[in-house]
């Protein structure tokens, strides 16, 4: 299992071995971010789910003519997020999610963009984000502009759509792909050789962990509790389902799909 979920791999043509890239999903419940999984997975909007189950899924997809060996992690953070660190220190990518019809949603997904911000801080390491309003089809109850939209993902940087999981596919699978142009990009920018430095051997001071230095993997989210860091599942131990696409886009080459949290698709 822990080569499934091993180092990520840049190539460049087709010839190469796929590349890895890993998405997570991040945003308050009910935002859509299991819809939005489903509707790239499989082509089809499914309306219910169990919001408690966090699965990683698994996807051939080809991104600009290049393999890509795609894992998307559908989070589960209860009311308040837990255990972030499992999706921070996992994830290429992430795409937020709120719904447009939920400012709530919308707050959370600026908390999470923070959260994201913070630990790329800490870890002087980056990871591309993309803030999603959901629900575009229920526009006529909206409680977030579009601009709004726009106005906070500029703020932290990021690309900004407004999808809905109940409408066109090509729409979904386009941001999800844009997801993994901007993870191969931080890929590729970290994979360009690095200056060699020699220095003396000197032990490191001590570090606190991360969690103590900043309260990030606490996961202080507004008023949000702490989070001990014992909790937290290894990735590895994650349900992993291979979904591939084009199969799962053909009703007569896969009469039953793979169970998504427990949802048989037929
Ligand atoms: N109209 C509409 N409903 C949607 C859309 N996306 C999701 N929903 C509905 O919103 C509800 C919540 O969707 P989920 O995909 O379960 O949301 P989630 O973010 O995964 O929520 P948790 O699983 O609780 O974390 C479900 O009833 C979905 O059918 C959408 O684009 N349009």
């Amino acid at each position: 299992m822990s080569s499934v979920f091993g180092k990520p791999r840049v190539g460049s043509g087709s010839q190469s071995a796929p590349l890895e890239v890993n998405l997570a999903i991040l945003g308050r419940r009910g935002a859509g971010k299991s819809a939005l999984t489903v509707k790239f997975l499989t082509r089809r909007f499914i309306s219910e789910y169990d919001p408690n189950l966090e699965d990683t899924y698994s996807s051939e997809e080809t991104v600009d003519h290049q393999p890509v060996h795609l894992r998307v992690m559908d989070t589960a953070d209860p009311d308040t997020p837990r255990n972030c660190e499992r999706y921070l220190n996992w994830a290429h990518a992430f795409l937020v999610v709120y719904s447009v019809d939920s400012r709530q949603s919308f707050e959370d997904s600026g908390s999470y963009l923070e959260l994201l911000a913070l630990h790329a801080k800490e870890t002087q390491r980056s990871s591309p984000a993309l803030l999603l309003g959901n629900k575009l089809d229920m526009a006529q109850y909206r409680q977030v502009t579009k601009a709004e939209g726009a106005a906070l993902a500029g703020k932290f940087g990021c690309l900004f759509f407004e999808v809905s999981a109940c409408l066109d596919f090509e729409h979904v699978q386009h941001v999800f792909h844009e997801a993994v142009r901007e993870a191969r990009r931080e890929l590729e920018k970290n994979s360009l050789p690095r200056p060699l430095f020699i220095s003396e051997e000197r032990a490191l001071p001590h570090q606190a962990p991360l969690t103590a230095r900043h309260g990030l993997a606490s996961c202080t989210f507004n008023t949000l509790s702490t989070v001990s860091l014992k909790e937290m599942p290894a990735v590895a131990q994650a349900k992993l389902v291979t979904v591939k696409s084009s199969r799962a886009q053909s009703k007569r080459k896969a009469p039953t799909l793979t169970l998504l949290k427990g949802f048989k698709i037929f």
